[in-house]
């Protein structure tokens, strides 16, 4: 199957572990065996009793055989541990990297509620792959096989009957479980999915759900999605036991059928009586090794189903992009150059961006305005490469942004986006979101400028910043972007929730702060444009103005009038 060729990938780089647990797995059960057959022919002899000596080396065989056996299971359970941790680590971190150049987009395809499960859940389940899948069938092939070779050293029908034994725990009663199994773990992850979904709507939602009274049917919808997910698991885990079950009952009747053939063959003379305990000790503990084999299925089906949610929620294997070579060098203004960049989201019936291009000189200011859904907060998406373009291309300082690493682009760049996420915390932990170390006069500066003098950095700010006004959200944004350190300034309506007032002392010191670096702003207010070296016009993804302030005015044309609009409004006019 195409979508376990990552857990193959991930196995095969763990090798060395895999080889070694599969060795102490065998040595285990092989010790195992021959402990339970050894104590089996010591009980029998001490019947006839054999001189001492006889009895002594067997139950020294007995002891060693013991110790064998508990050492080679404690190597197995490491190895097979250390592989299986490594591997999911190598798996995560794997799913993490296809995840992110797939971000912001991702939450077109998949609900936040359902990915959240896919990342959490269904990575989780790949651990079962080497351990319960792939694992198990090895060790039992080959314990089965030593015992078979030893059984048949006594007698061709025993070891017949062991083959028998081997056929039905290993592949019978696996087979019937598999039958009942299809589904039930498919439904299993969906209901899961379902309810991780309604849980985060609910929670996203829960102000506006209760405003418009549909609180309680969203609760109840949560409580059937929650009922729905323990009858599915409840219906799995019978199977699971039921399948358990049914091995056990092979397991003794095989036992049975080794006392009865062995008893036969003893009035036969085909077999010494002394070895018939042997022989029935054998038969139970090589079972024991198999029991394995009937949950096999169930978690085979488990992690297939994983492992193609998550395939279909990044790129396959393989086709991990290669991340660019180059940086974009830190310490210099950037110059930013689009040329005929069209870009399109993805299931929507019309580009954002039409053959946009724009020349931004390092150092230079570049306001952009438009009206709502022209494509301005798109163009950032693009300059930051968290989108790809269809066609066109982005040049940072003369270099395609597809040739560059993403995180030098993100490192110098300081972005206040339209929205900012605000961590649960402190205002100190949300000012020094990168870790950074920064003394508390630098970061009380950042909030002075920003015009929070009131703020304390001990202040504590709720998840998402739902304590805090928007006006406050994106001064705290402000102050955040005003301590990087980043020359390539990319606004996205920053003051837009902010009175004049406290806007233009704000926008003063981001000025002070920004001179000489490249910034451009979006904005809707049309005051203080005058200070801007260029603005860009934007209408329905495409530029249609371009030129000074006073250019643009002089030209009469989209900005001249929207300008007079809101010197009407504001009644200057
Ligand atoms: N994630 C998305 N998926 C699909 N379409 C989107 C997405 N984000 C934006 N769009 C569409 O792309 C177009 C441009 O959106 P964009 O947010 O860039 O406009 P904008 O000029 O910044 O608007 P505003 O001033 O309201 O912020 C709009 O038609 C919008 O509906």
């Amino acid at each position: 199957m195409n979508e376990l060729a990552i857990l193959s990938k991930a196995m095969i780089a763990e090798r060395k572990d895999i080889l070694l647990s599969i060795l102490g797995g065998f040595i285990a059960g092989a010790a195992g065996v021959a402990l339970f057959s050894a104590s089996g022919y010591l009980i029998s002899q001490t019947v006839f009793m054999p001189p001492l000596y006889t009895l002594i080396v067997l139950t020294a065989l007995v002891k060693l055989l013991g110790l064998l056996r508990a050492a080679s299971r404690y190597g197995e359970r490491l190895y097979s541990h250390r592989a299986t941790f490594s591997m999911l680590s190598r798996l995560r971190t794997g799913f993490f990297a296809r995840l992110i150049p797939l971000t912001p987009g991702i939450l077109n395809k998949n609900r936040s509620g359902d990915l959240l499960a896919r990342i959490v859940g269904d990575v989780e389940s790949l651990q079962n792959y080497f351990l319960r899948v792939a694992y198990p069938p090895v060790i039992v092939i080959t314990v089965f096989l030593a015992t078979m070779v030893f059984s048949a050293s006594y007698s061709f029908w025993m070891a017949c009957l062991f083959i028998t034994g081997m056929l039905l725990t290993a592949l019978v009663v696996p087979g019937i479980v598999l039958l009942g199994q299809r589904s039930i773990h498919g439904r299993v992850r969906k209901q899961r999915a379902l309810l991780s979904t309604e849980v985060t709507e609910v929670l996203y939602g829960f102000r506006d759900l209760k405003v418009y009274g549909q609180l309680p049917q969203r609760e109840q919808q949560l409580q059937a999605a929650s009922a729905a997910l323990t009858a599915e698991q409840q219906r799995a885990a019978g199977h699971l036991l039921r399948g358990q079950a049914m091995h056990t009952f092979v397991t003794f009747f095989i036992s049975w059928g080794v006392l009865t053939l062995g008893a036969y063959l003893i009035m036969e003379g085909a077999l010494a009586g002394v070895f018939l305990a042997m022989l029935v000790m054998a038969s139970q503990t090589v079972f024991e090794e198999a029991a394995a084999m009937a949950t096999l299925p169930a978690y085979k089906q488990d992690s297939e189903h994983a492992a193609k949610r998550l395939t279909e929620t990044v790129m396959p294997a393989g086709d991990l992009p290669v991340q660019p070579g180059r940086t974009l060098a830190a310490g210099d203004a950037v110059s930013v150059e689009l040329s005929g960049v069209t870009f399109q989201y993805i299931d929507e019936w019309r580009p954002a961006l039409t053959e946009v291009s724009l020349q931004l000189p390092a150092g230079s200011r570049t306001a952009v305005v438009g009206p709502s859904g022209s494509g301005k907060s798109t163009l950032i998406d693009l300059l930051l490469k968290l989108r790809t373009p269809v066609s066109g291309d982005i040049l940072l300082n003369g270099v395609s942004v597809q040739e560059l690493d993403e995180t030098g682009i993100w490192e110098a760049s300081n972005v206040v986006l339209q929205q900012s996420h605000f961590f649960r915390g402190t205002v100190r932990d949300n000012l020094l979101l990168n870790g950074e170390e920064q003394s508390d006069e630098v970061l009380l500066e950042a909030l002075a400028k920003a015009q929070l003098q009131d703020v304390a950095l001990t202040d504590v700010v709720f998840e998402k910043g739902e304590n805090l006004s928007d006006g406050e959200k994106q001064r705290l944004a402000l102050a955040r972007v005003m301590l990087r350190k980043g020359r390539l300034w990319l606004l996205d309506e920053p003051t837009s929730s902010l009175d004049y007032v406290t806007e233009e002392r704000v926008l003063t010191h981001l000025y002070e702060q920004s001179a000489g670096d490249t910034l451009l702003l979006i904005c809707h207010r049309l005051t203080g444009l005058e200070g801007m070296d260029r603005i860009i016009v934007m209408e329905q993804g495409r530029v249609i103005e371009t030129g000074s302030y006073a250019e643009l005015m002089e030209q009469k044309g989209y900005l001249y009038r929207m300008k007079q609009i809101e010197l009407q409004m504001i009644g200057e006019l």
